[in-house]
């Protein structure tokens, strides 16, 4: 008889796996531009303060405050107007008192000015004088130096995910190079006599290749390199030589199926082969998802997903993803999507084990409902047709139509 395995709750299952990888993290030095979604490596302070120079945040005249005080449309101020200050070049004139200089929006403040008045406040006389129709204070209309970021300041912790802004925000300090984790490349090996690539046309029992597609995605979107290593027969020593060199091009490796305890199921005799220690757990107290396998070979991380495609996702997400995000240095994972909703429908689970639902979101009666979509862990349009998943926590034994739940989606 095949021996049954123990399983861990999934929380306690990552803890194993993590306590048992190393903590350090591969760098690289990319350009700026092409650092999206990356996660940071070392704290980033401002070598600069930004802006360098005061500028104007309108399109009118640069004027001493205190020269507009008490300006009306009845009592306006006179001011001399000395010149124009050019975009993009640094201002040849000092405002003194009683004068004017024209400014465009973003445009130097030249000194001795302290305030910009709109053009639409005045009235132009002559060449050379304007009427000022409103007071304006002192910085007023102003973007002063450091006022957007100040040198020295601190911008992001390491562990941070680069964003749009974050990208804009280095190119205006002039950091055109940033050091970030590298992505992790995951090898992913799928097993099977029956399965076939999805160009093939399958014969009678073959099905085509499912999982490397989908984990390959979950690799990308957690910021890792999928490396895809195509469909290796259920043979031993087949598994074994395509697993070892693949592992050893890879940061981490992943195997679909084999996962469980017939004879057809090699993955984990191949993890132990691997490198020490080897497999540390098989079987998680999840549905789908029981016969999952983590692994340590030699430092790196392996995982054996069960085959059937829901499984492979539900633990991938549960396992491939955090995993990915810590060889990142991720500090804050980005807050999984959910959306609160009611449950349209009953769903049983028994204490001791997590369960993960699939769920529709439909707009009903003014509310947002999940609709468990109820379907073997075979299928993948089960997947396909839902917005998320709902999970029945360790504890609970089922929730109940009605009941508001939390929908964590894809
Ligand atoms: N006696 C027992 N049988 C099974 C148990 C058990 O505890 N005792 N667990 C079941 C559970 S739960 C799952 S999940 C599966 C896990 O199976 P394996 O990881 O060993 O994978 P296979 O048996 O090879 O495949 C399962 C299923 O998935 C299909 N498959 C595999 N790879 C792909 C792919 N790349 N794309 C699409 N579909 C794939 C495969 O054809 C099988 O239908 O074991 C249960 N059995
Ligand atoms: O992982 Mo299995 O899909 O629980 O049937």
């Amino acid at each position: 008889m095949p021996e049954m395995f123990t399983v861990l709750p999934p929380a306690e299952a990552l803890k194993v796996l993590f306590d048992h990888l190393p903590l350090e993290i591969r760098e690289e030095s990319i350009a700026t531009a092409e650092a999206l979604d990356r996660v940071l490596a070392g704290e980033l302070t401002a070598p600069s303060s930004l802006p360098s120079f005061p500028r104007s945040t309108m399109d009118g005249y640069a004027v001493r405050a205190e020269d507009t005080f008490g300006a009306t449309e009845s009592l306006p101020a006179y001011l001399t107007l000395i010149g124009e200050v050019p975009m993009g070049h640094a201002s040849a004139l000092a405002v003194g008192p009683a004068q004017a200089a024209v400014v465009f929006t973003g445009g130097m403040i030249p000194p001795g000015a302290d305030a910009v008045v709109m053009v639409e406040r005045t009235q132009k006389l002559d060449a050379e004088t304007i009427e000022v129709l409103r007071a304006v204070a002192p910085g007023e209309n102003v973007i002063h130096v450091g006022e957007d970021i100040q040198e020295g300041e601190p911008l992001f912790a390491a562990g941070h995910i680069l964003r749009p802004q974050d990208l804009g925000g280095l190119m205006a300090l002039g950091i055109t190079d940033v050091r970030v984790a590298a992505r992790p490349h995951v090898a992913i090996v799928s097993t099977g006599d029956e399965v076939v690539p999805p160009e093939q046309e399958p014969g009678p029992g073959q099905v085509r290749d499912i999982n490397t597609y989908t984990i390959a995605g979950l690799v990308a979107r957690a910021g890792g390199v999928p490396e895809i290593k195509g469909i290796i027969k259920d043979d031993y020593s087949s598994l074994l030589s395509a697993a070892r060199s693949a592992l050893e091009a890879a940061d981490a490796l992943v195997i679909s199926a084999g996962s469980s305890v017939s004879t057809r199921d090699l993955t984990s005799d191949v993890m132990n082969e691997l490198g020490k220690p080897g497999v540390l757990v098989h079987g998680v107290a999840v549905r789908p998802g029981k016969p999952t396998i983590l692994g340590v070979c030699n430092g790196k991380p392996t995982i054996g997903l069960p085959g059937n495609p829901v499984s492979a996702m539900v633990v991938a997400g549960l396992f491939l993803t955090p995993l990915l995000q810590r060889m990142q240095g991720l500090k804050n994972p980005p807050a999984q999507r959910r959306e609160t909703a009611r449950l349209a429908h009953n769903i049983s689970s028994v204490p001791g084990r997590e369960d993960y639902v699939q769920v529709r979101l439909v707009e009903r009666e003014d509310q947002l409902w999940a609709e468990p979509v109820f379907g073997k862990s075979n299928l993948i349009y089960t997947m396909v047709k839902a917005e998320g998943m709902v999970c029945v926590p360790l504890d609970s034994n089922g929730l109940h139509q009605g009941e508001q739940v939390e929908v964590e989606l894809f």
